[in-house]
């Protein structure tokens, strides 16, 4: 649904050339919820604007929708939706008056069924005459996300859909973009500041830092890949502590073992499936292990170990 190849932008400003975004390359499935995460500045908004048409790339390509970025602009345009951080509407505009207006330039057939629909999807029914300023934060984005669906594009920009929501209303909201997808089968690109958005909402994640991209996959695979899953063991007295660290040290699966005290952290690739074996090879040299804890890393140990940064200092 998307293709993008060595797209970069650099803006020349007053004290000289920025690279917003170097030569970044990705693609997203039919169907899949992928996340774009990254600090501030990290070229998320640049380089969603270019691949909206909003903005035009200084090198690389793409196909966006079915349709060449350069060549056929208004192809992409048509067949994708762009629901932008603030909104774009009237706040004086009645709610239903909006997605007429919008519905009507976009020429969606049939448009009254259309925004009936989506206004009993997207819990907006029985709001239709208030003013959009009105609305409540929750409310608010459901009726950005109702106009940038009108015209059923099979592909769907989120900038920061949640940006300002509290926890409930954030949740409610990655229900409808679900529904979207489940219901629909429609594509969603988004970015992100949360973590906690990227982790719970998004099938794979890109994450951009200094206009590139630093690291990509599931958000599972990601934290397993990049930071590895934590076990910490204690153990009974310091002679325990150094018979299980003689046996640890050679055992597969094992990347890094650091001891304090009587406590021993290790990092694994899969920690559920290397536990057994752990306490097998303790239990063998009467290491007397006392307690065990399998953690598993944030997206932002992932940011961490990639970056060297905590994408939350980073923000
Ligand atoms: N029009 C512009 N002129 C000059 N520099 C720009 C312009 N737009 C963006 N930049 C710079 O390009 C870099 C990337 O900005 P961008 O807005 O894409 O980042 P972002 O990841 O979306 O950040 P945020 O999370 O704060 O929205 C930043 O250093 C920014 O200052």
């Amino acid at each position: 649904m998307i293709d993008a190849c060595g797209l970069a932008r650099t803006f020349t400003t007053g004290h000289g050339t920025v690279e917003a975004v170097r030569g970044v390359d990705l693609s997203v499935a039919p169907g899949e919820i992928v996340g774009f995460l990254g600090p501030n500045g990290a070229g998320k908004s640049t380089t969603l604007r270019m691949l909206t048409t909003l903005l035009a790339p200084t090198a690389g390509r793409a196909r966006v929708a079915g349709h060449d970025l350069r060549a056929d602009p208004a192809g992409v345009r048509r067949d994708i939706g762009y629901v932008a951080q603030g909104g774009g509407t009237d706040p004086s505009v009645p709610v239903g008056e909006e997605l007429d207006l919008q519905a009507r330039l976009h020429g969606v057939p049939d448009r009254a069924r259309r925004v009936a629909e989506l206004c009993g999807r997207l819990e907006l029914a029985g709001l239709e005459s208030r003013p959009s300023g009105s609305l409540s934060g929750g409310q608010r984005r459901r009726l950005d996300l109702a106009l940038g669906l009108l015209h059923r594009p099979p592909l769907v920009f989120l900038d920061e859909p949640t940006s300002g929501l509290d926890p409930q209303s954030r949740g409610n909201l990655w229900d409808h973009v679900r529904a979207m997808r489940a219901e629909d089968g429609t594509t969603v690109f988004l970015t992100t500041h949360y973590l906690e958005e990227a982790d719970a909402l998004c099938d794979r994640l890109l994450i951009i830092d200094r206009g590139a991209i630093v690291a990509e996959g599931t958000p599972a695979d990601l934290k397993r890949r990049v930071a590895g899953d934590v076990v910490t063991l204690e153990l009974a007295d310091a002679a325990g502590t150094a018979r299980a660290r003689a046996a640890l040290a050679g055992h597969a699966g094992v990347r890094e073992a650091a001891v304090a005290g009587r406590t021993v952290r290790l990092r694994v690739g899969d920690g559920e499936r290397e536990l057994a074996g752990l306490v097998r090879a303790l239990d063998a040299a009467g290491a007397g292990l006392v307690s065990l804890n399998l953690s598993r890393p944030t997206l932002d140990d992932v940011f961490l170990t990639v970056t060297g940064r905590s994408l939350r200092d980073a923000a």
